[in-house]
């Protein structure tokens, strides 16, 4: 569970970047969507603390956000950065996924388990011995994903975690997330990309020069107007709405109405 009540953030006193913001996620896949600059990374840094609230609450998980480190954040909410290239230190991505999960003091046989299941679940199994500076594009954020995912936080919250990705790239990580939201955990994205989002997130939060100017299910919120928010309607939603079909996730679901 995620909470923020009547949250303010500024960087310059008299500039505030959030205004005001209120909503309530429970669960499943909330997407993080807006203009460029309009606040989305700004607002999900306050989800673990690396930013504190100047006015007003974030609760996460019934933990009060203020009064906890990043450190003991981490072992409730995992953050997967914009470009993860940047976190990878280790020269093998074993050593790599191990990292996390050590630092909170698991050891020996729990470890290897940790670390193996977190390959599995991204499915990297069979790398542990690569470099993860030599991993493709995809691999790395997948790798990311399994750093972040060996501590074991209940919710995880990805940056626009498919830039740089091509198509496969966006179909796998697409898999793994679906299979960690079935597993129990909650997703937090933040994405650009209409289709990604169409096809993952329950819920959707649309954020305007630090407003929030929507918060409810996706397919209400693809009943918006978004051209005032640049934002574009995935084709298949045109397409199926053309056809009399009010809401559909995917090309594949869309065939399967279509089919009858
Ligand atoms: N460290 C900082 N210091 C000062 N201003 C900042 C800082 N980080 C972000 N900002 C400003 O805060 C506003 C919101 O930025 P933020 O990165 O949260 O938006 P965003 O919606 O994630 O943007 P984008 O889609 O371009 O990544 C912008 O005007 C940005 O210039």
């Amino acid at each position: 569970m995620i909470k923020f009540l009547d949250v303010w953030f500024w960087y310059e006193e008299g500039k505030p970047v959030l205004k005001s913001v209120s909503f309530e996620f429970s669960g499943g896949v909330l997407g993080i969507v807006g203009p460029n600059g309009s606040g989305k990374t700004t607002l999900t840094k306050m989800m673990n603390g690396l930013l504190k609230p100047k006015k007003g609450e974030v609760i996460v998980e019934g933990v009060d956000v203020k009064k906890k480190t990043v450190a003991e954040m981490s072992r409730i909410i995992g953050y997967v950065f914009q470009n993860p290239e940047g976190m990878f230190f280790e020269e093998t991505v074993f050593r790599e996924v191990a990292f996390g999960p050590k630092n909170l003091g698991v050891s020996g046989k729990e470890l290897e388990k940790r670390v193996r299941w977190a390959l599995k679940a991204v499915g990297l199994e069979g790398f542990e011995e690569r470099s993860p500076f030599e991993l493709s594009g995809g691999e790395k954020q997948r790798l990311a994903i399994a750093c972040i995912l060996a501590m074991k936080p209940k919710i995880l919250v990805l940056d626009e975690p498919t830039t740089g990705l091509d198509y496969k790239g966006i179909k796998s990580l697409e898999k793994v997330l679906l299979s960690l939201k079935d597993e129990g955990h909650s997703i937090v994205l933040v994405t650009h990309d209409m289709e990604f989002l169409l096809r993952l997130a329950d819920t959707v939060l649309l954020l305007d020069k630090g407003e929030v100017k929507f918060y409810g299910s996706v397919r209400e919120f693809f009943n918006l107007d978004l051209r005032q928010y640049s934002l574009e309607v995935p084709e298949v939603l045109k397409i199926a709405k053309d056809a009399g079909i009010d809401f559909v996730r995917s090309e594949e679901e869309l065939i399967r109405v279509v089919l009858g």
